[in-house]
């Protein structure tokens, strides 16, 4: 199929280079100008693990083209994906301003008939919105052309993004007309080896809501694990054994229960943020909802919090080494990250910081921690030890899983071990000589 993807960014790129993998014909459009110069050199703007490769081979062999020429990219087109940013807005809902643009755009442009499809996470309702604007530009040209417009949304997860497309637990198309559900099942088909049951056709507005629902069922798991995490600590239980007493339980399950120094990233935050407001403007107070943002904003916090009760409200003189900046591992997006809030929290209050991230580190310079003096930033874990009063480990990347204890030990001024992803063992961290704070548990 000859496709077009809007919006380059994390979703946008993996999907129309995992459909270009697949043998269609895929053009990737930007506003980005250097985004799109960069991508046509083989440099890919983001940290994701496999998919330079699958980009250069895609391009060299024409099946992936980048462009920031919408206009161009249209007439023959098969099925156009939006797949552009959906922020929080001033009100908490999300910001549909790049999503209406582009449809804007898609009504000037467009020449032949066209599945329009919202892989963007977008509030209920908004392909009606998607189609009104459509028209309204079909209408302005006083054009008739054939469109239909379909919700598509993405469940992909950064740092395991290419097998989460190519290996779909399932794929959720929202379509209202029979047809344009068949020809997104044959896109699809050639994902799923052994037939199609994995893809889930409904209407329009559930396939819009179930993207909420399923990052907001996420954070939920992850808010309540934090806030047992929070009682354990007080009733002197562990939360480690608790995970495992519970996740054996089926109906439970092990996934997305690890407490932590919060959830962060691009989508949580912003999604739990407007399934509340959703509700609200259609006159529902979801509480239950508004509180699984209410415990991450505090466990953000936790980590900032033990240290002050071990070192003191005043940190002036103290310096703390971070290791992990990224609010995940494996890959280098700071949005909504822990550590931004922790390491802000502890320079307000005189510390100083010496970071390392393994790919997180330019973002964190040049935009989320830009201006906040008192970080400097080093180029292995280890740099950071020397002249540093403890340790502080924000993100469970594998590198810091096994570190040489000897050196950690050693280097630091005082073997101070503060953990905001439960990763090491407790009895032999103190066994080593450690003081070791971590989430959920009291330090023995
Ligand atoms: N990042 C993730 O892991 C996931 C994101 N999503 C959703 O997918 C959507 C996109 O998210 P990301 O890819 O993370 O965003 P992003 O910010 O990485 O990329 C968005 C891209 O759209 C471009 N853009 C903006 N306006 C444009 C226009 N008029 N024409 C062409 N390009 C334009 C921007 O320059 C940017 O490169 C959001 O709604 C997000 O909630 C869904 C699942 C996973
Ligand atoms: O809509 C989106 O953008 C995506 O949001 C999440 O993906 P992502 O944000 O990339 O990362 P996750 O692996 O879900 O982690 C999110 C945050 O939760 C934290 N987390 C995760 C799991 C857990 O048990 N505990 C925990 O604290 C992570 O450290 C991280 O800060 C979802 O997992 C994807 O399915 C969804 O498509």
């Amino acid at each position: 199929m000859k496709i077009t993807v809007i919006g380059t960014g994390y979703v946008g790129l993996v999907s129309g280079t995992c459909f270009a993998e697949m043998g269609n014909k895929v053009t990737c459009i930007d506003i980005d100008q250097s985004k799109i110069n960069k991508l046509k050199q083989g440099v890919i703007p983001i940290y994701e693990p496999g998919l330079e490769a699958m980009v250069i081979r895609n391009y060299d062999r024409n099946t992936l083209k980048f462009s920031t020429k919408l206009s161009e990219n249209l007439d023959g087109c098969d099925i156009a994906f939006i797949a552009v940013g959906t922020p929080t807005g001033d009100d908490g809902s999300a910001d549909l301003k790049y999503v209406l643009q582009v449809a804007k755009e898609i009504g000037e442009s467009m020449t032949t008939p066209l599945i329009v499809v919202d892989k963007s996470t977008v509030p209920v309702g908004t392909a009606d919105k998607v189609r009104a604007t459509i028209s309204q530009e079909l209408e302005n040209r006083q054009v008739t052309i054939d469109f239909d417009v379909v919700s598509n949304p993405e469940f992909l997860k950064e740092g395991d993004a290419i097998s989460d497309f190519m290996k779909p637990d399932r794929v959720v198309v929202g379509a209202d007309n029979p047809a344009s559900a068949e020809k997104m099942k044959q896109l699809y088909a050639t994902f799923f080896r052994s037939g199609s049951a994995r893809f889930i056709a409904m209407d329009v507005r559930s396939a819009e809501m179930t993207k909420y629902v399923a990052n907001a069922m996420l954070a939920t798991k992850i808010s309540f694990m934090n806030e047992v995490a929070n009682i354990c600590e007080r009733v002197g239980a562990d939360v480690n054994d608790v995970r495992i007493g519970i996740g054996s339980d089926s109906r439970i399950g092990y996934s997305f229960i690890y407490p932590g120094c919060g959830y962060g990233g691009s989508c949580f935050p912003k999604d739990v943020k407007a399934l509340h407001r959703t509700a609200k403007e259609h006159g529902y107070e979801a509480s239950l909802i508004g509180a699984v943002e209410t415990v991450n904003d505090a466990q953000k916090l936790v980590i900032a919090k033990k240290v002050v009760k071990r070192f003191g409200e005043d940190l002036t003189g103290k310096t703390f080494a971070v290791w992990g900046l990224s609010f995940k591992p494996d890959t280098d997006d700071m949005r909504e990250a822990p550590a931004i809030y922790i390491i802000k929290d502890l320079v307000a209050r005189g510390a100083s910081i010496k970071a390392y991230d393994p790919k997180a580190m330019h973002e964190a310079q040049s935009f989320y921690l830009k201006g906040v003096s008192k970080v400097t930033y080093h180029n292995s874990k280890y740099e950071t030890l020397p002249g540093s009063d403890a340790m502080m480990l924000l993100t469970d990347w594998k590198e810091f899983r096994i570190p040489d204890f000897e050196e950690l030990k050693t280097q630091l001024k005082q073997p101070v071990v503060f953990d905001g992803r439960n990763q090491y063992d407790d009895k032999a961290m103190k066994d080593m000589g450690f003081e070791y704070f971590q989430i959920g548990k009291q330090p023995i």
